[in-house]
């Protein structure tokens, strides 16, 4: 069984070690230089102690970008032959991984998301046409149990990472309009809350059975009070037009992170 080195367990590196504590594995070392200890996770106390760690060995890397130069210098000198490395850092390519790490692992993005915590995240995986098969099977095996599996090319890296890294958030914001709206049309601060955060539960829990557009289409009765609502958000097109700037900023700063990156020096 490959063993697994986490580095960084921040929020999204903590909700990976949350997803995999329900797979039950034994195999789980730790590097992050500030986080808590967690109970059946083995913390290493320095990076160069991942040189002794049994193999085959899987890294994955869950720092933010800004620390990935130093962590990939620290890093490279511990990998062996047949090392898989999988980054989670937004707007880091394969190339500048490649760069810091040199030519011994094999290397797979994934783009998951806060839901891993649940096993419920949707992850965006990319890798060069190069890798085999078996490769990429063994990034799948290691994120299955954060959620549902979904492969782009890399250059669609970006624009996933807008939709399942950070979508989450966006519909978040979007319940909290609607629980500050629902206070406005006169319901308690407290139950305005808990109802905006309900639908978007029940919204969540649909999608899971049907495509979002039956299920829009299913919940909005002709001339009724759902299509009153849509029919503002879409009045000449604004919602659609604001999404559209929204996903396109957080794709364009994923890339601009990247950019960043190549000022940075270890
Ligand atoms: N937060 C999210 O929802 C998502 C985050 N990501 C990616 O995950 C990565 C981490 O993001 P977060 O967990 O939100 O950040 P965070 O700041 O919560 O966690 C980063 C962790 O890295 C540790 N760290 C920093 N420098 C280090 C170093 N040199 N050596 C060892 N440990 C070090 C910190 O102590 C911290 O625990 C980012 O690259 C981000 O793009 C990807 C998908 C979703
Ligand atoms: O906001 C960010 O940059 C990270 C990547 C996706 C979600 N959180």
């Amino acid at each position: 069984m490959t063993a697994r080195l986490l580095i960084g367990a921040g929020a999204m590196g903590g909700a990976m070690l949350d997803g995999w504590a329900a797979e039950g594995r034994s195999d789980l070392h730790l590097w992050d230089r500030r986080a808590a200890d967690r109970a059946g996770v083995a913390r290493l106390t320095a990076i160069a102690d991942a040189a002794a760690l049994p193999r085959p060995l899987a890294v994955v890397l869950a720092v933010k970008p800004q620390a990935a130069p130093e962590v990939l210098a620290a890093l490279r000198s511990q990998l062996r032959p047949g090392d898989l490395v999988v980054s989670v850092m937004a707007g880091v390519g394969l190339a500048a991984l490649r760069r810091g790490l040199g030519e011994g692992p094999d290397l797979v993005r994934a783009m998951p998301n806060l839901a891993a915590a649940l096993g419920r995240a949707v992850v965006a995986l990319s890798a060069s046409p190069a890798l085999p098969l078996a490769r990429r099977a063994e990034a799948m095996a290691l994120l299955r149990a954060l959620g549902a599996l979904v492969w782009v090319e890399e250059s669609e890296m970006d624009a996933a990472t807008a939709l399942c890294g950070s979508g989450p958030a966006y519909f978040f914001r979007l319940a909290e309009l609607m629980a500050q709206a629902g206070e406005a049309a006169g319901l308690p601060a407290t139950a305005a809350r808990q109802l905006a955060a309900g639908a978007l539960i029940s919204a969540g829990a649909l999608a899971q059975t049907a495509d979002v557009a039956d299920a829009r289409r299913a919940v909005t009765s002709p001339g009724g009070a759902t299509a009153a609502a849509l029919a503002r958000f879409d009045h000449e097109g604004r919602l659609a037009a604001l999404t559209a700037e929204a996903v396109a900023a957080a794709a364009e700063r994923a890339a601009e992170l990247a950019r960043e990156l190549e000022t940075l020096t270890p």
